[in-house]
């Protein structure tokens, strides 16, 4: 199925701009909900982690302990490699097989780590970027998560730059703090384009 891979930095609004795709009925995979799952209690990925990082990794409920591998990965750049050698390989497995099982006119792919990670931009027709400001990035994510400027500063540290992403962009929404409507107006003209191109492949 024509796939639309959707990424941006932390905080930049992907999930939000996933979320309006989908009142349209188009498919989204979401690779930072597989990541949870795979680290939830029974989780797939969560022997290896054990495994690889020791038992003080996981919480008394079997899952993740997310603040402590956080506070590591994103201040170790040797640990973050051993923990997406884990993971990547299981979210783009779950990845692939929730792309065949959907349905819709075609399937958005939600993926934080799209320009950095390279394999993904093979996988995927279309690279749409939400792009923000750093500043904005901090603030929201601040305010949501309630981290430190310190510690956001850090996770954008590790990510693409903002021209990285854009120039590997086809398309580009911009959300610094745009109103609900400008957003819907921005998805519903990308919609279109992506039926047109989804359309034309078929054909
Ligand atoms: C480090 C972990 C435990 C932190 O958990 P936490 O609940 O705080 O964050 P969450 O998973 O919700 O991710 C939030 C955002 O952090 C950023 N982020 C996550 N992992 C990474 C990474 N390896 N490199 C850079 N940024 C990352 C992304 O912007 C993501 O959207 C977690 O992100 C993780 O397991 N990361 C490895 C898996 C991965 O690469 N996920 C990204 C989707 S492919
Ligand atoms: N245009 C906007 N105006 C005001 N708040 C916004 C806007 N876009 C996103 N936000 C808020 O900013 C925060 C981050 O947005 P969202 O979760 O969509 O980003 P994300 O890129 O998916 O984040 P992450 O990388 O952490 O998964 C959320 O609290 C969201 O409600």
């Amino acid at each position: 199925m024509f796939a639309v891979g959707l990424t941006g930095g932390i905080g930049s609004g992907k999930t939000t701009v996933a979320d309006l795709f989908a009142t349209h009925g188009v498919a989204i995979v979401d690779t930072d909900v597989i990541a949870h799952r795979i680290t939830a209690p029974g989780g797939a990925a969560m022997p290896l982690i054990a495994q690889a990082f020791g038992p003080q990794f996981v919480a008394p409920d079997g899952s993740l302990d997310r603040a402590r591998m956080r506070a590591l990965v994103f201040s170790d750049d040797a640990a973050r490699a051993r923990l997406e050698a884990i993971t990547h390989p299981l979210i783009r497995a779950e990845t692939e097989r929730e792309r065949e099982a959907s349905a819709g006119p075609y399937v958005v792919i939600v993926v934080p780590l799209l320009v950095e990670s390279g394999t993904w931009k093979s996988r995927v027709e279309r690279v749409l970027v939400v792009d923000c400001s750093v500043e904005t990035q901090i603030a929201r994510v601040m305010r949501r998560n309630a981290f430190s400027r310190e510690q956001v500063l850090a996770i954008i540290a590790r990510q693409a730059t903002r021209d990285e992403r854009l120039a590997a962009a086809d398309d580009v929404i911009v959300n610094d703090n745009a109103p609900l409507e400008q957003l819907t107006q921005q998805v519903q003209r990308l919609h279109q384009r992506y039926l047109a191109l989804a359309g034309a492949g078929r054909a």
